[in-house]
């Protein structure tokens, strides 16, 4: 392809992920690896070149972009190098006219950007949720050679024992390190939150959201003690990923799944009602803290939409103090960086359930409080953005 066949190529890329994300459609992602099925001439180096264009270009446009059209011409203000590949060539993008208007500069929408400062996020947090996210790993604990593994890339060692950075893109996924278990693929923040997690998870945890098991696994692995968790989500497609893993780290025999169905998720944990020492509600939300990774979900988000996180979120923590033991906790986790689906959650289930409260503020080598929890983000942490909250019943 030629370098403007490139620009063209994304700028079509762009409008399915402007419609996608308006609609409820594909992620950016998806819709990438769809377009490059169905053209084959387009080689590796082609095909790295323009999701690198998509990518950039929705990272510096705030507002939803009318046209992909639209939005490249953004990433032109902001790499003047580009305009001479809108060419009017056979493949290429049409010559830019002298009224033709580019989408609009800025991190997100001007709703969200209010919602994130009246969370007391400055420009410089919001500008970071749109860097790019490095490849952190975690080493299984469980594994005695994670000692002596040797990276054939460069690795940087990161504030928690068994976690590491590599550099973005390398296929961690084709190592027999990762086949064989030692190595999986998570982000230093939600290490963290497992690490925190597992000090509660004794006898019996219930991960109540479990999805394909990033928390569940991190939360076995890191135990000494042989306690049992239950790993429950409403998507069949993402839990049945976990077993799998679970086997691949070695401690398939500490976990079990339980398939939920929505809106009558107590009838598959009716038998743990009241039991559990630890349940972990790692809740489906807007994933604003996520960004870096998935750029154009802020072009998902409505008002609406986040209102419609934040009932489920209560839901869910009702759900979790029904299944929770008198004196056990409540791990409250969320990857955004809103109040509405954080503090402010914490707060209304306190206020809802006056026999619980938070648990005292501990100091971790990242992150650090807010409200009655703890928030890690992009600018300060490194890490994807999360809010977590720990709340135990008397
Ligand atoms: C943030 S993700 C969980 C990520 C996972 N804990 C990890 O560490 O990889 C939220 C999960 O909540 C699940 N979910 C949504 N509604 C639910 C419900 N009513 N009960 C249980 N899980 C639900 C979603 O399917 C999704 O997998």
């Amino acid at each position: 392809m030629t370098p403007a066949a490139r620009v063209q190529a994304a700028i079509e890329i762009l409008d399915e992920v402007i419609s996608g994300a308006v609609a409820g459609g594909a992620p950016a992602d998806r819709i990438v690896s769809a377009y490059f099925k169905t053209r084959r001439y387009a080689g590796s180096k082609d095909r790295r070149a323009v999701r690198e264009l998509v990518y950039s270009a929705i990272r510096v446009c705030g507002e939803v972009p009318k046209t992909g059209r639209a939005a490249m011409m953004r990433l032109v203000e902001e790499d003047a190098s580009l305009s001479v590949l809108f060419d009017g060539s056979t493949h290429g993008p049409a010559v830019i006219e002298a009224d033709e208007r580019p989408a609009r500069a800025g991190v997100a929408p001007d709703w969200l950007i209010a919602r994130l400062q009246s969370s007391g996020l400055d420009d410089a947090e919001m500008a970071a949720l749109m860097d790019r996210a490095p490849l952190d790993i975690r080493l299984n604990a469980k594994h005695a050679q994670r000692h002596t593994f040797e990276f054939p890339v460069e690795v940087e060692w990161l504030t928690l024992p068994n976690a590491r950075r590599l550099p973005s893109g390398t296929p961690v996924e084709q190592w027999d390190a990762y086949k064989d278990g030692l190595i999986e693929v998570q982000d230093l923040g939600s290490q963290l939150i497992s690490l925190i997690s597992g000090a509660y998870a004794t006898f019996l945890t219930i991960d109540l959201c479990a999805g394909a098991g990033g928390k569940t696994l991190a939360m076995a692995c890191e135990r000494t003690h042989s306690g049992r968790i239950v790993a429950s989500d409403t998507d069949r497609r993402r839990l049945s990923r976990l077993m799998p893993r679970a086997k691949r780290a070695g401690v398939a025999d500490s976990v079990e799944t339980r398939l939920l169905d929505p809106g009558k998720e107590l009838e598959a944990l009716s038998d743990l009602k009241g039991q559990a020492d630890f349940v972990l509600v790692d809740a489906p939300c807007s994933g604003t803290g996520t960004w870096r990774r998935k750029p154009e979900a802020k072009w998902r988000l409505t008002p609406d939409r986040l209102d419609r996180f934040a009932k489920t979120q209560d839901y869910l923590l009702d759900l979790a103090a029904e299944l929770t033991r008198p004196n056990g906790v409540i791990g409250f986790v969320t990857c955004s960086l809103l109040d509405e689906e954080g503090k402010d959650r914490v707060e209304a289930f306190l206020k809802r359930h006056p026999e619980w409260k938070a648990e005292p503020y501990l100091q971790f080598p990242i992150g650090r409080q807010h409200g009655q929890g703890l928030r890690l983000t992009p600018y300060h942490d490194g890490t994807d953005g999360f809010f977590v909250a720990m709340l135990g019943s008397s």
